[in-house]
């Protein structure tokens, strides 16, 4: 708690950022950052909250939040398990608002795999939710309830309206040129809960996709910006639906288990998405990771900090083209899903633009009320 205490006092005070005093693996990538930074500026005391770039910020202020986890937790005798994740409760909490929305979507889920839509009409549908889930970050509404109107309602109709590039019907087609050959689908997950829940209804479809194919799940090692999902995230929501007396549920909760059982499905992390490059800087920085990537027959990158992180969090004009602002992974096609909380945008045209510049809500950058489904093809 007196470590909390001291970042909520340094943040507010706005004081020099300090180096981290855990042992933790990534503590000299942190350091070296923020000696380049201290130098840039002007020396240690310049280097305060308030001139660095916002991503650095953000990304440091939930690494001391781990710091102030690992360092009583690693000097007691419970050094063996995890870290508390302080964010716990506010996960729980908001999982369990999701309820009545979350055993619709599962009964309608698993009455899906008989009903005679194609797998294609299928899987726009559970891109648009995996997309719309993405409202749903406790950073964003750490004190509101959350949000699940445009699920419950009927997210196509909602999509027509409200998704400003909509690249959908050509992440369809990319997953149609699976085929039966091995294949890897990587989905760079986001926030916990029900955004985790509709994403890991499209993990379980893409399963589908062809006979050999592999999803991969990319968590964060440790809680970061609230509500962004970890191996545990993962594994409790799969628990409690197989727990949940809701018959739907536990159908779905034992198949997502079997998913993992029989490595369909691979949970997988990197110090690299708890650290604060962008992803222009993947290849240099976690060289294991990019050739990982690389192999992918489509990547999936959910959220806003994800779509900051492809961008550099820099402001391009809006209408420049998405392909121009985003880095390559080798030759592995990839697309983004994420709605707009913050001012980084490409790849709008020319009447999106003034319609919505010239709409009623003049948040609509930052409310989480639109949404982009960007594709990059294949190079
Ligand atoms: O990646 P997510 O969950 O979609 O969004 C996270 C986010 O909205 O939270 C921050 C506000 O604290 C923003 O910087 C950031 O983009």
């Amino acid at each position: 708690m007196a470590l909390l205490s001291k970042l909520k006092y340094s943040l507010w005070t706005d004081k020099p950022m300090d180096d981290f005093e855990d042992s933790e693996l990534d503590v000299q990538l942190w350091t070296a950052a923020l000696n380049e930074l201290r130098t840039k500026m002007g020396g240690r005391d310049m280097c305060v909250y308030s001139t660095v770039p916002w991503l650095f910020e953000e990304c440091y202020l939930y690494r001391r939040v781990r710091e102030a986890m690992v360092i009583p937790h690693r000097a007691t005798a419970l050094g063996v398990s995890e870290p508390l994740d302080p964010f716990a409760q506010k996960k729980h909490t908001a999982w369990a608002q999701s309820a009545a929305p979350v055993a619709t979507a599962t009964e309608r889920y698993r009455k899906s795999r008989q009903d005679e839509r194609s797998y294609d009409e299928q899987l726009a549908g559970l891109i648009l939710a995996s997309l719309w889930g993405n409202r749903n970050d406790l950073s964003l509404h750490i004190n509101t309830a959350v949000d699940n109107s445009a699920v419950e309602t009927d997210v196509t109709e909602y999509s027509s309206s409200h998704v400003l590039v909509d690249h959908v019907s050509a992440i369809v087609e990319c997953v149609k040129d699976i085929g039966d050959e091995s294949a890897r689908i990587d989905i760079i997950l986001d926030n916990a809960g029900f955004e985790l829940f509709n994403d890991l209804l499209l993990a379980d479809h893409l399963t589908r996709a062809g006979k050999n194919v592999k999803v991969y799940l990319h968590v964060k090692q440790f809680p970061w910006f609230v509500s962004d999902a970890t191996e545990t995230d993962v594994m409790q929501t799969i628990d409690e639906m197989r727990r949940s007396e809701n018959e739907d549920s536990q159908w779905l909760g034992g198949r997502l288990k079997e998913n993992l059982a029989s490595q369909k499905w691979v949970i997988t992390t990197h110090t690299f998405w708890t650290l604060w490059n962008d992803y222009h800087h993947m290849e240099s920085v976690a060289p294991d990771l990019f050739a990982e990537l690389s192999k992918s027959q489509l990547l999936i990158f959910k959220g806003d900090l994800n779509y900051r992180k492809l961008l550099g969090d820099r402001p391009f004009p809006a209408r420049e083209a998405f392909a121009d602002c985003a880095p390559k992974f080798g030759s592995a096609p990839y697309c983004a899903l994420r709605t707009n909380k913050s001012e980084v945008i490409c790849g709008l045209s020319e009447e999106t633009l003034a319609s919505v510049s010239d709409g009623p809500n003049n948040d609509w950058m930052v409310t989480g009320d639109y949404g982009v489904v960007q594709f990059y093809p294949a190079p």
